[in-house]
């Protein structure tokens, strides 16, 4: 994972970053500490030094924790898969412990560093959860625009 993650920093973030754009990332290092460090187990200082080596450190200016009680949210995404016949249940047919520790890694990773993360509530219509992360990020890029 570390190693696709400094393909993916060299190829598309620096470069993107460095034109000036804003590049937006389904998923990132967080999603490592949260699955393989909480969730798995792996010891989480070890995450962290392999980024900052491997990546310099590089982590996103804003990361949105779209919250949910995982109850809810394993019941939308097994739904997903039976609807859509996929066989990508891996994290989906883990019991709701794992789950709940992979929540409380996200929501301890925005309490460490606020300034960098937006809990946005995703117990919501899908319309409702869209505008709540767009006005975070609009709010988000006004006061950077402000400070420059
Ligand atoms: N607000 C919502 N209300 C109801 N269902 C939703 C809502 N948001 C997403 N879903 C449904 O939940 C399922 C999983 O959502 P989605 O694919 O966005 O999850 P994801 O977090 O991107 O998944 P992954 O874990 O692969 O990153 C989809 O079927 C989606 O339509
Ligand atoms: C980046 C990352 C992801 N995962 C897990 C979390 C998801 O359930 C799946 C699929 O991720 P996708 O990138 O959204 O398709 O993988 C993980 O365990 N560790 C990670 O670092």
């Amino acid at each position: 994972m570390t190693a696709a993650r400094v393909q993916h920093a060299a190829h598309v973030i620096r470069p993107g970053v460095a034109a000036g754009r804003i590049v937006v990332s389904d998923r990132y290092a967080g999603s490592t500490l949260a699955y393989q460090g909480a969730g798995r187990g792996m010891d989480e200082a070890l995450i962290r030094g392999l980024h900052a080596t491997m990546l310099d450190d590089l982590w996103p200016d804003l990361t949105l924790v779209l919250d949910l009680d995982p109850a809810i949210g394993l019941t939308r995404s097994r739904k997903r898969l039976s609807d859509e016949a996929l066989d990508e249940g891996r994290f989906e047919s883990l019991a709701l412990p794992f789950h709940q520790r992979i929540r409380a890694s996200f929501l301890a990773q925005a309490a460490a560093a606020p300034d960098r993360h937006a809990i946005i509530d995703a117990d919501d219509t899908p319309e409702a959860v869209q505008d709540t992360a767009w006005h975070t990020v609009r709010d988000f890029l006004a006061r950077g625009a402000a400070r420059t």
